[in-house]
């Protein structure tokens, strides 16, 4: 985009971008819940505000590679940089190598920028780094870096590090189609929006929000820009903001073949903050079903309650794995906690936060929720398994994993029309083929006999 005008001095929109830096890499706090306060704090509006939002957001998803540069123009590895004076030069290099702003605007208002939040003991390092690394495009810096390692050096060219690299490669077995993965997540993808079944149409939702239907799901409505939160469809609770893919991997549950004409307690084992228990409950409203939806923390509990009421759901805080019911479900959602590595494009900075040793403990619990969900559905349920995560050993495995007779269904079937959902029986959507999450699906039905 085409920077603002904005001086050297007094530079809001870099003030709002570094601040959301240092909260990420200080405080460990989300991106995208800083950021609009921050904004609102600076009073920073309009094309300022969509700037800031660019740098912010750009700078944290393509940290690891900018740190390479910076390493390399710096000569020293980044962890000698003081923090402060490196989320500057992030900031710094995400505009010399991948915005329109002029150098001599990059430089000079970085330079006063690590002068104001740093002092001015770092301006002289800032400006020479930054000019240094001024003198080659970002094409020309990764040549300089590349190994000659394909992992090494893809993580490098997409910023991503390199185990998730190595997650897409084993998911998707097909290297154009890994680098295609890569670079979706780099893209700021679109607001996606679920219209609340009886609650309000597709259709009146597109109209409201000037968005246009989704590409799959009957209830999506995509949003080029804008604040979803000021729609009235959303402030009433008609609506809600969910990528279009766990809209899907909801609606396929609620489609799955059952044994038996009993269909109406229907459980979400894993529901906080609510995204896919509103859908459930609006669905369920409409076909005389309730939904129980069960959350560990109370603070996520309290977030499900809030997003569904007015629904037939009802909120029950408690560990999923011990969760003990006097009636057993006829549907049943494992929405698992996950490492995330399919939402990557939604969350700037989660690639660098999560570690490929946080998955084993997260398969683990994985593993014991989907054995709950199994124990918690009649005879003729369907328990859906769903991650929003491609890697293998969060959604394939753990599906094999399961011991004990259980039918799979092919959820391809209650997905119908979308093209690319492989050899079935679940799927892993992405968002380079799907424009959705890389959200993973399974159905488990429990045989009546058994
Ligand atoms: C992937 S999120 C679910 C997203 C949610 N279904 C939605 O669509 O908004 C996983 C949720 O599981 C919760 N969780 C983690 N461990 C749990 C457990 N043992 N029992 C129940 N919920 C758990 C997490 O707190 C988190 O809210």
């Amino acid at each position: 985009m085409t920077p603002p005008e904005t001086g050297p001095t007094g530079d809001d929109p870099r003030m709002v971008a570094y601040r959301t830096l240092a909260a990420v890499t200080e405080d460990d706090a989300y991106a995208n819940l800083v950021l609009p306060r921050l904004l609102d704090f600076h009073h920073v509006t309009g094309r300022d505000a969509a700037f800031a939002t660019e740098l912010a957001y750009g700078t944290l998803r393509l940290r690891g590679t900018l740190d390479a540069i910076i390493s390399a123009a710096a000569r020293r590895e980044v962890s000698a940089i003081e923090p402060a004076a490196l989320d500057v030069l992030r900031l710094g290099a995400y505009q010399l190598l991948r915005t329109r702003v002029a150098t001599h605007a990059a430089v000079d208002t970085s330079v006063s920028l690590a002068r104001e939040v740093v002092g001015h003991r770092v301006s002289g390092f800032v400006n020479a780094v930054l000019r240094k690394i001024s003198q080659k495009n970002a094409s020309d810096w990764l040549d300089t870096l590349v190994t000659g390692d394909e992992t090494t050096d893809l993580a490098l060219e997409f910023a991503h590090p390199e185990w998730i690299v190595r997650e897409f490669r084993k998911a998707l077995n097909d290297e154009a189609e890994v680098v295609a993965a890569l670079g979706a997540d780099n893209d700021a993808p679109e607001v996606h929006l679920a219209a609340r079944p009886g609650l309000i149409s597709t259709r009146a939702l597109a109209d409201e929000a000037a968005g246009r239907r989704g590409h799959w799901s009957p209830y999506a409505v995509h949003l080029s820009g804008g604040a979803p939160k000021d729609l009235p469809a959303i402030r009433t609770g008609r609506a809600h903001v969910q990528d279009e893919g766990s809209q899907l991997m909801a609606v396929a549950l609620t489609r799955a073949a059952l044994i038996g004409s009993e269909d109406d307690r229907w459980l979400d084992l894993c529901a906080g903050p609510g995204g896919k228990a509103s859908l459930l409950g609006a669905i369920a409203a409409e076909h005389g079903a309730r939904v129980t939806a069960v959350e560990v923390s109370p603070h996520r509990a309290e977030l499900v309650a809030k997003s569904t009421s007015g629904l037939p759901v009802t909120v029950v805080t408690a560990d999923g794995r011990e969760f003990e019911s006097d009636e057993l479900f006829d549907r049943v959602l494992v929405d698992a906690p996950c490492s995330g590595l399919g939402a990557l494009r939604r969350r700037p900075e989660a690639r660098w936060r999560r570690s490929e040793s946080d998955v084993p403990a997260l398969v683990e619990l994985q593993r014991e929720l989907l054995s709950a969900a199994l124990r918690l559905v009649r005879p003729g349920g369907v328990v859906a398994y769903v991650t929003c995560s491609p890697a293998v050993a969060e959604t394939t495995e753990v599906v094999s994993a399961v011991d004990g007779n259980v039918e799979r269904l092919d959820i391809r079937e209650a997905l119908p029309d979308m093209p690319d959902l492989g050899p079935g029986p679940s799927v892993q959507l992405w968002p380079h083929r799907h424009d959705t999450d890389a959200m993973f699906g399974a159905l488990l039905r429990r045989p009546i006999a058994g």
